[in-house]
């Protein structure tokens, strides 16, 4: 997709860095790193333990500044979050507030904008109906199985109506069966709401079933290594899609950069 139009909803990384610290402190992480997210694309990260994945996520959020370089949404520079870009990361636990109703926490980012308290909890309602979870909105977190809760930060997100939702890690802390219910929403929601997506996973399988490109991290300083499009259409199916011959080839594509690029960053 990377010779689709640039519009005003496309992410876009140009020539970033990114170092913490300074002078004899310095660590650099993130070097010279150009990427695109075009609209309604999913795009996964994967990479070392290490390597930068988590740092690039916040410096696309807007949460973490770089050191050089770009990150634009269309022609809007990400100088700090913006409403058009939701951010869930992998534990639910802290990002609940668990005295809060669901409902609240749903809607607690809307609060400082100017939208009656009727509209905030309507926006979350709706954002819960797109997880699945109608009807929840009068529970506490902690009254739910991880996976919903997951799922209710997830709603958290959308309850933003944002166009790009970036997720770290986002279903690290649940059981098996969850996590695929939770990664069939996530491909789910880019088709229904057209969003574009932005995962970073540890998980090489899951960065092929989720990816239409997997973007591969390495080195140290940390770069793209390599971009995969993952050409096994839109339509994914966790038990027909990870038995094909195809997705095998992938999946050995992805796990050979990323073992060359640790073996050689040692
Ligand atoms: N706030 C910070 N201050 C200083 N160093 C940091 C900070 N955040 C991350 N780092 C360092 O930057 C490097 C990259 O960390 P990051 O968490 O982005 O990698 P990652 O690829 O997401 O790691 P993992 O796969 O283990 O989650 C690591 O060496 C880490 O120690």
């Amino acid at each position: 997709m990377n010779n689709v139009q640039s519009s005003a909803n496309t992410l876009i990384v140009e020539k970033m860095s990114k170092s913490y610290g300074s002078g004899a402190d310095e660590h650099r992480v993130l070097e010279d790193l150009s990427l695109r997210v075009e609209p309604g694309e999913f795009v996964t990260i994967v990479g070392p333990s290490g390597a930068g994945k988590t740092t690039l996520l916040r410096c696309l959020s807007g949460l973490v500044a770089p050191t050089s370089g770009v990150v634009r949404y269309g022609e809007v520079p990400v100088s700090g979050p913006l409403a058009e870009i939701a951010v869930v990361f992998q534990d639910y636990r802290a990002s609940l507030m668990p005295w809060m109703t669901v409902r609240d926490n749903v809607a607690f980012p809307l609060q400082g904008r100017k939208i009656a308290k009727r509209a905030r909890n309507d926006a979350a309602d709706e954002a819960l109906d797109s997880v699945n979870l109608p009807g929840v909105g009068d529970k506490y977190p902690w009254q739910l199985s991880g996976g919903m809760q997951q799922r209710v930060a997830i709603a958290r997100g959308l309850a933003y109506s944002a166009p790009v939702l970036l997720m770290d890690e986002p279903f690290g802390s649940v059981d098996a069966q969850a996590r695929f219910e939770l990664e069939d929403l996530a491909l789910d929601l880019r088709s229904r709401l057209g969003i574009s997506v932005v995962v970073v996973t540890h998980d090489i399988d899951e960065a092929v079933y989720l990816g239409d490109r997997v973007v591969v991290l390495g080195g140290r300083p940390a770069r793209v290594i390599d971009t995969i499009e993952v050409d096994l259409g839109r339509d994914r199916d966790q038990i027909a899609t990870r038995a094909k011959p195809r997705f095998a080839e992938l999946r050995t594509q992805v796990m050979t950069e990323i073992r060359e690029t640790s073996i050689s960053s040692r």
